[in-house]
Formats: structure tokens, sequence, C-alpha cells
């Protein structure tokens, strides 16, 4: 066989690299794609400032996009001589002082800031813009990417959105601001002074749904191997991106350091015609059908393919149908079943009690008292529930209520009402029980029959 291990492990490595960070081939989108490359384009060239806004629902791709643009940008050397680009994230950059420092670090210019003090942020910016001016040549043009664009809407009186979008305005240095954001109500946060700084421009990404022949053909490109040429391709485009961004955004770099990314080409060969059977077979079929019933976005499926391929070893070289399968099955279950099977026999003698409480009196709501005097004639004649005590019982009660199982009906009874007294409503439906009750491991064969029995 030519699956050796080390090429096994080689293919787990390359292929989950790949899921993850190769951002730069993005499907679709062409011209908003346009818009974005013009817009940067004509910054580093002619010196223009611009501001724009990519809006579109979480996982669409508009990181993607940007990285695929900057990327072909990359192999224009001009590009390259006259632009800086900035990334900041509303997650990591909280305020604007962090946000202003991350500047400084990704413009290279701390040495040149140390010591300095400024009266205020404008005048901050302004002094690093003005380093980029080196001599009587033109500046460099500076591409700001906001990531998660919402976020930086609520710093103190928006000062680094103000301040931004003043020089994008003006004809103070070519700066280009590009904000990411999922929030379609992106504009109404912006103050007013900030508003009519930005130019009103807006890229909209909404992903339009592949048909599915196109899902498994993307689950077929996304799982198989590359041919040794276009992997160094693959790489190498990676790679300059990585190199192109400051430093302050290279914790990701070089991860693909050190490996030496060919293959056998007899491996993959081989990896890739299994491949294209596996994705022929009608259990395959059935499986991504079930995944494009379910979430059809790409970021999905690359989550689900991150988990097979995960399951790569040694001993089990291949992706097979039954895998497949299987890891497919995990997400038609239901969580609350699962979370059931995990609970203590006595937290589920409690629910058979709710159980057979609501479907006497009609889903009426319930207190702990009433529970446990349904759960105590039970226990009496139980040889496994019984001589359980009070206390015992009130914490696995507790313990349903935490797991949100069991709900209490108003949250403003809670301090006045006694506990044990407190009025709860289940949050399960009777299926979801008894589910749990035929699939629990090693479940007392009286507490099985005490929840099929409708006596007690
Ligand atoms: N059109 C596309 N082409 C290629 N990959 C895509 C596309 N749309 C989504 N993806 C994939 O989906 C995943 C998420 O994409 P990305 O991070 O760009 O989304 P996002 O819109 O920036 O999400 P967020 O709002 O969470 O930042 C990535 O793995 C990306 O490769």
């Amino acid at each position: 066989m030519h699956d050796s291990v080390q090429e096994i492990a080689k293919t787990r490595r390359f292929l989950k690299e790949r899921l993850q960070r190769d951002y730069t081939t993005v499907r679709g989108y062409e011209s908003e794609r346009n818009n974005v490359r013009q817009l940067l384009q004509r910054t580093a060239e002619m010196g223009e400032s611009n501001s724009l806004l990519l809006i579109g629902p979480r996982g669409a791709g508009k990181t993607t996009l940007i990285n695929a643009v900057l990327t072909d940008l990359l192999e224009n050397k001009s590009f390259v001589d006259n632009t800086l680009i900035v990334h900041l994230d509303g997650n990591l950059h909280t305020d604007d002082r962090i946000a202003l420092k991350s500047i400084t670090v990704q413009m290279r210019l701390e040495n040149a800031a140390d010591g300095k003090v400024f009266g205020s942020f404008a005048e901050n910016l302004a002094f690093l813009l003005q380093c980029l001016k080196a001599g009587d040549k033109k500046s460099k043009s500076v591409v700001f990417v906001l990531e998660e664009f919402d976020l930086f809407c609520t710093h103190h009186n928006q000062t680094l959105l103000y301040n931004l979008f003043d020089v994008s305005q003006s004809a103070q240095a070519p700066i280009c601001v590009l904000g990411v954001t999922c929030r379609l109500d992106v504009i109404e946060l912006l103050e007013k002074r900030v508003k009519s700084r930005f130019s009103h421009r807006q890229v909209f990404l909404f992903p339009s749904a592949n048909k599915f022949e196109d899902y498994v053909s993307l689950f077929q490109h996304l799982v198989s191997l590359p041919s040794n040429k276009e992997l160094q391709a693959a790489v190498d485009r990676i790679d300059s991106l990585q190199m192109f961004k400051s430093d302050a955004f290279t914790f990701q770099r070089n991860h693909f350091d050190g490996i030496e990314y060919s293959f056998d080409k007899k491996h993959v060969e081989n990896w890739n015609k299994q491949i294209g059977k596996l994705v022929k077979a009608p259990a395959a079929q059935k499986t991504l059908q079930m995944l494009y019933d379910f979430d059809v976005s790409e970021a999905f499926l690359k989550t689900f393919i991150f988990r097979l391929v995960a399951q790569l070893k040694a001993d089990a070289p291949h992706i097979t149908v039954e895998q497949l399968a299987t890891l497919g099955a995990q997400y038609e279950c239901d969580d609350k079943v699962e979370l059931l099977c995990g609970l203590s026999v006595l937290e589920l003698c409690l629910l058979i009690a709710i159980k057979h409480h609501s479907s006497i009196y009609d889903r009426d709501p319930f207190n702990f008292e009433i529970i446990f005097g349904r759960f105590s004639k039970f226990a009496k004649v139980s040889t496994t529930m019984q001589g359980v005590e009070r206390a015992i019982v009130l914490k696995a009660f507790e313990h349903l209520r935490i797991v949100e199982l069991i709900m209490p009906l108003s949250s403003s009874g809670m301090g006045k009402v006694q506990k044990e007294f407190e009025m709860h409503k289940m949050a399960l439906t009777y299926g979801q029980i008894q589910q749990a009750v035929q699939r629990y491991q090693a479940l007392p064969t009286e507490v099985a029959q005490w929840a099929q029995s409708s006596l007690i």
C-alpha cells in the first residue's frame, strides 16, 4: 500500500490547514469583489481616500472576500510598495486607546511615537499618517480593515471612527477604511458627525444557495488532494498574504513552515480515486443531502469536513461512507435526549414523575413538593430508590432546573416563595423522555417500567 503512515499524517495536516487558512479562494461575489478591488487600487495608485462598509450575515464570506482581493493585489508590485494594511477587530480592540496602540505597532511606528505626548486622538493619528510621508515623495496609502465594525460604534464618542472617516474625507493622507459587519442597521449606529463623514458606500453580501450538485462537488474538492504543482501555488498564495500582514497579525504566520508539502504521486491518485468513489456512493449522497438541507453554507460544510478529516489515522487511512454517516447522524440527533442520557438515575426518575404529573393534570405546573410526593410513592415500592433522602432529591430537582430541563414559571417569585413550593413547567416533550428511557444505559428495569406505566 502507498498510504504510508507519514503520508496519512501529511494528508490530514494539509487538509486541515487548507480548510482553516485558505482564505484566498472565494466563490461567487464577482461584482462585489471588483468593487472592493477597484477601491483599494485607487487608494494605492492614485492616492484617493475612500471608505466602504461590507455587510453580510455571519459566515457569508466577508473576510474571505477581502483577503482574496488583497492576495490578488499583492501580485502588483506598486500596490505592495505603496500600501500598508492595518487590521483592527472590534472584539480585540475594545477601546480607542488599544486600537491606536495597535495601529502604531502595525504601522511600525512605535519608535517614532515613543515618548511623544499628544493632545488629542486626532493629533496622534495625524502624526502617524504624517510619518508615512517620506520627503517630498508621495505618501504611502493605508488600508484600515475594521472587522466587527459595529463594535467600534460603541466606543466612547466614536473617536476612532470619527477621525478615520474625517481623514478619509479630507485630503490629509490617502487612506481607505473598510468596515466589515453583519449588522444591516450599522449606519444607524453612527453618530451624526461620524455619519456625515462616511462615504455611504455599502456592499452587501448575501450568500446564494448552491445547487446540490455544486455542494457535492465542493465537498469533493475540499477533501481531494491537489497535484504537487497546484499545492505549491496554494501554499505560496496563503503565505504571501500572511507575510504582507503586519507584525501584530502574524501570529498565524509560518504554520506551513517546516512541513514539506509534497505528496507521493501514487498516494494522491489513490486518495482522489477513493474520494471519487465515496461521493458517488448512495449512502454518502444521502448524508450530504441531509447536511445540505440542514445548512447550505460553506462555513458549515468546512467545519463538518474538518471533523471528518480529524479522524484520519494510520489504521483508518481513508474517509469512509460509514464515518460520513456516523458524523452526519450527530447533526440529526436530539441534543436534549443526549443531555437526558447523561443525567443520574435519580434525576431521570424525577423527570418521569414530572411526566406522570403532567399527563394526569393536563400539563399543570408543579413544584418540588408535588413531584417529591409522587417520587416517594414509587421509591417505597422500588428496590433501587428506597431510602433516598429528601435533601438529595431536592438537589437533583435543582440540577434539573440549572440545566433548564424544567423552568420556573416566573422569575419575580424567586426569593419570596420557598424553593420547594416554587412552580415550574417542563421544557421537554414526553417523547424525549421516552427516548431517553429507552437509550439510557443500564437503567434499572423497575424505573423503565415505571416510565411506561400510566397508573402511578
Ligand atoms: N463565497 C465563499 N467562497 C469561499 N469560501 C467561503 C465563501 N463563503 C464562506 N466561505 C467560507 O466560510 C468560512 C467563513 O467565512 P468568513 O470568515 O469570510 O465569513 P465572514 O462573513 O467574515 O464571517 P463573520 O461575520 O463571522 O466574520 C470560511 O471558512 C470561508 O472559507
